[in-house]
């Protein structure tokens, strides 16, 4: 049977992260190995004619799944029809800054394109917003889409929830296949928590079989939470190939489902549960399943985790604030 192709709409498609992600959505990573594209790239007038080289080289690769590829500057045709966007499109950080400080740089290109994706895309688009600071750049396109459900706006902190089971499994000598439930809470920021006291290694509880509080609080959560400033440190260059690998995998796991057994962290709108206020986009422990995701609920909160919770969520909720004082939301 041949299926009806999906429309896969990227932003900032000219850029690293664009680079590093096209060819993974056109080779069938993104939806699945029998799922054909349509690619739509959306960039600046300035990023057109380096979007049409990438283009031109999807054509060289021949990938079977790909039907066609449309590259504009005009939002309206950029979200056409789309089934999947990924907002990539934003100015990165360099060295110093903090990703709240693009907000003013960046906050302005969500709301339009919020409003294209509401006025153009598919009813059942999907929408992730990669592009700095993500959570809150998210909130604005959400708020901008009111004739499509919050929940299909997501942040993401796939590439961090990745990077703290990188840690976790170095440090308890395993492969990451054996680490499950981990969880990243609150923002993609400095702020956010990678949380490891629900979380398996190799079935066991992960907190009590490192047992170690110097390496949680003084190396592992800040190792993840300043992951990225030590890639733009190390790199010059803020992470690309993982970041467009953490994208992949979002948007997959939100598609094909997360597996028994384990859960995933998404930045999703809050429904209040744990205390995070309702509206804020923010991570959240989720399983997923056609297509569709659930807050992990239930889980034991203690007095440490909270107050890194909360710290991180009073972040989203003073970004959120200072959006509205700019008349974006
Ligand atoms: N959430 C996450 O975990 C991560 C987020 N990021 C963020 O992703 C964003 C993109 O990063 P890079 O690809 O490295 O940047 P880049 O500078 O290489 O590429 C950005 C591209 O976006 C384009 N662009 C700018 N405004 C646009 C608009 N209004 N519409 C369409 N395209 C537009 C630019 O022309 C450029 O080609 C940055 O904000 C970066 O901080 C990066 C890594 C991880
Ligand atoms: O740190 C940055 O600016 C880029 C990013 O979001 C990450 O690598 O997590």
């Amino acid at each position: 049977m041949t299926r009806t192709p999906v429309n896969v709409t990227v932003t900032g498609a000219a850029g690293q992260i664009g680079y590093a992600l096209l060819f993974r959505i056109a080779s069938g990573h993104l939806l699945g190995a029998d799922v054909p594209v349509n690619l739509r790239l959306l960039e600046i007038p300035q990023g057109l004619k380096a979007a049409e080289g990438t283009a031109m080289e999807l054509d060289d690769c021949a990938f079977p799944l790909l039907r066609n590829i449309t590259i504009t500057a005009d939002p309206a045709e950029g979200f056409n029809g789309a089934n999947v966007a990924l907002l990539v499109g934003a100015r990165p950080r360099t060295a110093g800054m903090e990703r709240g400080d693009l907000l003013a740089a960046n906050g302005g290109i969500f709301g339009p394109q919020g409003k294209a994706i509401n006025d153009n895309a598919a009813d059942d688009i999907k929408v992730l917003v990669v592009g700095n600071p993500a959570n809150t750049n998210a909130l604005i396109a959400q708020r901008n889409a009111p004739d499509v459900p919050a929940e299909r706006f997501t942040a993401m902190t796939r590439l961090d929830h990745n990077r703290a089971i990188a840690q976790l499994a170095k440090k308890a000598g395993v492969t990451v296949n054996d680490i499950k439930k981990l969880t990243i809470w609150g923002n993609h920021s400095a702020t956010q928590y990678p949380d490891i006291f629900h979380a398996e290694v190799a079935g066991k509880n992960a907190a009590e079989l490192i047992a170690d509080q110097n390496w949680l609080e003084g190396d592992f959560i800040p190792t993840v939470a300043k992951r990225g400033a030590a890639i733009i440190d190390a790199r010059g260059a803020s992470s690309a190939a993982s970041a467009a690998n953490a994208a992949i995998d979002h948007v997959h796991t939100w598609v094909n489902g997360t597996a028994e057994g384990d859960w995933t962290s998404m930045g999703i709108v809050s429904d209040g549960s744990y205390g995070v206020p309702a509206g804020i986009i923010s991570s959240f422990p989720v399983t997923t399943k056609d297509g569709k995701f659930e807050i992990v609920q239930g889980l034991e909160i203690s007095d440490f985790s909270r107050a890194r919770i909360d710290a991180s969520v009073a972040e989203l909720v003073e970004e959120r604030d200072a959006v509205a004082e700019l008349g974006l939301i």
